[in-house]
């Protein structure tokens, strides 16, 4: 049976055999290319520290939760959740759910207990339809809802990393950010491909 593919599914298979991250990834047991956005970013900011307590948003396959659980070490913490299943790894506490639905808002919550997190990361993306009137809002949502739960959950003085696409209510958003960290900048790992509108957002120092 022929099965269609378009050309630019062709396309995105061919650059990912290709990608130099995806080859690395796999060399290093890593479980996403996306495990070198975070090291970057990491390096870069100095985000990770040992005995945090660490929140990952949009989590599966895992790759960001591996790096994270790794640096936190055996005193910290990773609490990570995604509308995906994902595979068991060792530190990390998983919520499955869609993070737009509150009963999932609350098992995060419960699973963090009384404890406040040092950092929340998110690298949500909702399936992306190619349609930017459709995709950039339901991505603008998502990055949102983690904003609010970030302001919920962290200490004062902790960080926020958010994925967020450049577009319409992007600035607004990085404004938002604004009112509740000292400082908010964005960066581009090199691990990004470029032509994808992707950067990070990061909030330095959460003041409630
Ligand atoms: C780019 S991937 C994350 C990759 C991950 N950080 C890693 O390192 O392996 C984006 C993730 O966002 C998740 N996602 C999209 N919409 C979601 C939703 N409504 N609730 C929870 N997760 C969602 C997807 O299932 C997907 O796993």
């Amino acid at each position: 049976m022929l099965v269609a593919r378009s050309k630019s599914s062709g396309r995105w298979l061919q650059e990912h055999f290709d990608d130099q991250y995806v080859k690395k990834s796999r060399e290093l047991g890593y479980r996403s290319r996306a495990s070198f956005k975070l090291l970057e970013l990491n390096e870069k900011d100095k985000l990770i520290r040992p005995g945090m307590t660490l929140v990952d948003l949009g989590a599966a396959p895992g790759g960001w939760s591996q790096i994270a659980a790794e640096l936190v070490g055996d005193h910290g913490r990773v609490v990570s959740s995604d509308i995906l299943p994902m595979d068991p790894l060792p530190g990390v506490q998983f919520v499955q759910g869609d993070f737009t639905e509150e009963s999932v808002l609350n098992e995060i919550l419960q699973t963090l207990g009384d404890q406040l997190a040092d950092l929340v990361i998110s690298d949500m993306a909702p399936n992306m339809s190619g349609m930017n009137a459709v995709d950039q809002p339901a991505a603008m949502y998502l990055v949102e809802l983690a904003l609010d739960m970030a302001r919920q959950v962290l200490k004062p003085g902790g960080d926020f990393v958010a994925k967020v696409f450049q577009g319409e209510g992007f600035d607004e958003y990085m404004n938002d950010m604004r009112s509740s960290f000292t400082k908010v900048y964005s960066r581009k790992p090199d691990s990004s491909r470029a032509r994808s509108r992707e950067v990070y957002l990061i909030g330095r120092n959460f003041r409630p």
